[in-house]
């Protein structure tokens, strides 16, 4: 990340759009960052004369994460900041002439140095949607070999955020919407860019802050900190503070030993020494000179217990000695913290404000992985399907259009897939939603609302107008209010209810009848 910070991204200017895009945050997202079999195949369709078909892709998860019944979709911005910047460098040329067999043209790579994205287009859900299997959550079209390039980084950029973000989400759903999420991954994230990636989308996906100052800088995310265990026991004893005098906060007085001020506190706490009167001393002493003491961080031990007791002894101290709010110090708790310890401490009843959360949320321990996937869907204007013996892999053909439909009582019903040039679902009128390969699952739906999932956010060097890339508070906004939207049993942690993807009938007939013709008919004998 440092060349980053240090050299600033590139910049695309994109006129036609008023715009200017930055490269991709992660200087080492180039054209490199891709699977050998993407060079393989881009120089085979170049050998077969293949390379400019126009082809059409579609990214897409096949099962939420976490056993939940919902995803968050994250990744987009990075995915078009590469597209922006996408071509060869005369390394990256020479690279790739010296990794492929010597007797690749030279004119393969006079191909290569040429390319770029002004011929791909790019649809996409928006960055922050609540999303669902199999519906396509960018759909990609363009020279087929230039697409199959893109296919290895889309596919990485989307995965791991989508994953953290939708994480993030499940740990804010479980803590509530009254508490501070703070991120405090950093140290046991997957190497550097997987801590950078847990802070931006862990924010995304709902968490207020991070301890992480590079992605604070990055971003613009809050920053937040306490402190650590390390720098209360460095002190052997309080003769080594020798700054000892404090000024007041409106800076009429001071206190010259503002030490003595704490310890003649102390001892008018009458209690065993632990941590939370050594807090509340110097607390109150601050609170002497006008200053408003933060709160504390549990760090260990019995969460739920030991924010119960810090809570009545700041209201026993708010209560003795009249201090205004002191009952409402803020506590923060970590250590380990997961959706089940979080489930498990509302279930016991606790007084904590905030939650710092690191190594199960940004390592997503509960599951390493989201299944993304990159299907070709059409080629040359002919519809491909992927067969597959697991009926769960099997891809859903065409160019399509997406659309979420509303019920009456507000809620998302179903998503519906259509092909490209059928007519969209219209509000009031029913429409037949079909699972696209379970024959008795389908439904009716008269729709009070018609979203239309995919927009242009990539038109390459056409006129067409694309959406502009939101600053990621935005984005962490409407996947908070989308969240909120949720009917809530699909929300719930135990057995929660699938929500429904479909397709028209149309969609349903042409999937079945491709699926018949490709698949072949065995022979018994
Ligand atoms: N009330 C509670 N209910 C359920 N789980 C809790 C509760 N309080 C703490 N925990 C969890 O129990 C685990 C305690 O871990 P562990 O025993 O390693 O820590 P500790 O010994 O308390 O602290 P330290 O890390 O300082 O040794 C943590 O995962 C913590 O999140
Ligand atoms: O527990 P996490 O969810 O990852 O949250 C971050 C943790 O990191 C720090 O301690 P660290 O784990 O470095 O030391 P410890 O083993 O003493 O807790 C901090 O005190 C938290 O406990
Ligand atoms: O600020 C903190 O308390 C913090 C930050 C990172 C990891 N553990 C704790
Ligand atoms: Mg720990």
């Amino acid at each position: 990340m440092e060349a980053a910070v240090a050299n600033g991204p590139k910049k695309v200017d994109d006129k036609r759009n008023g715009g200017v895009i930055d490269g991709p945050t992660n200087p080492m997202v180039t054209p490199l960052l891709t699977d050998l079999y993407q060079f393989t195949m881009a120089y085979a369709y170049w050998k077969a004369g293949k390379h400019d078909e126009r082809a059409v892709f579609d990214l897409y998860f096949r099962k939420n994460p976490f056993g939940g019944e919902y995803t968050i979709f994250a990744g987009l911005e990075d995915c078009i900041r590469f597209v922006a910047h996408f071509n060869f460098t005369e390394d990256e040329i020479a690279f790739v002439r010296a990794t492929l067999p010597p007797s690749c043209e030279d004119s393969f790579f006079d191909y290569l140095r040429g390319l770029d994205c002004s011929d791909i287009e790019i649809y996409s859900i928006s960055e922050g949607s609540v999303v669902f299997p199999k519906v396509p959550l960018l759909r990609v079209e363009g020279p087929v070999a230039v697409v199959q390039l893109l296919e290895t980084p889309f596919v990485n950029l989307i995965n791991y955020a989508s994953l953290v973000a939708t994480n993030a989400a499940r740990h804010r759903f479980v803590a509530g919407k009254s508490k501070l999420l703070l991120e405090f991954g950093l140290r046991r994230a997957q190497g550097p860019d997987g801590g950078i990636s847990a802070s931006k989308y862990c924010y995304m996906g709902g968490f207020d802050a991070t301890s992480n100052v590079a992605a604070g800088r990055l971003f613009g995310i809050p920053l937040r900190g306490t402190h650590s265990h390390a720098f209360v026991s460095s002190f052997l004893s309080p003769d080594e503070i020798l700054e000892k005098s404090l000024c007041s906060c409106d800076g009429s007085t001071v206190c010259e030993d503002f030490v003595s001020w704490v310890q003649t506190w102390l001892s008018k706490l009458k209690v065993v020494r632990s941590g939370i009167p050594n807090f509340c001393a110097v607390a109150l002493a601050l609170n002497d000179l006008g200053y408003k003491a933060q709160g504390i961080r549990l760090d260990s031990g019995d969460l739920a217990y030991l924010s119960c007791e810090a809570r009545k002894f700041f209201h026993s101290i708010e209560t003795e000695f009249g201090v205004p709010d002191f009952g409402r110090t803020s506590i923060t708790a970590s250590n380990d913290l997961n959706e089940e310890t979080l489930d498990d401490l509302n279930k016991q009843g606790h007084e904590v404000d905030a939650f710092g959360i690191g190594t199960h949320l940004v390592t997503c321990y509960a599951q390493p992985a989201l299944g993304v996937v990159f299907k070709l869907v059409e080629i040359n204007n002919q519809p491909r399907i992927k067969l597959s013996e697991d009926v769960s892999k099997v891809s859903i053909p065409c160019k399509k259009r997406c659309y979420r439909l509303y019920g009456k009582e507000g809620y998302p019903l179903v998503d519906i897939m259509t092909g490209e040039n059928e007519p969209s679902p219209k509000v009031g009128e029913r429409i037949l939603c079909r699972h696209p390969f379970n024959e008795s699952k389908r439904a009716y739906v008269v729709p009070q609302k018609v979203e239309e999932l995919l927009k242009c956010y990539w038109s390459g060097s056409s006129d067409r107008r694309r959406e502009e890339l939101p600053p990621i508070k935005e984005i962490r906004d409407r996947c908070i209010d989308q969240l909120d939207r949720m009917r809530p049993d699909h929300m719930r942690r135990l057995n929660p209810t699938p929500y429904k993807v479909s397709v028209s009938a149309k969609l349903y007939d042409f999937i079945h009848f491709l699926w018949l013709n490709e698949a072949p008919v065995g022979e018994l004998q």
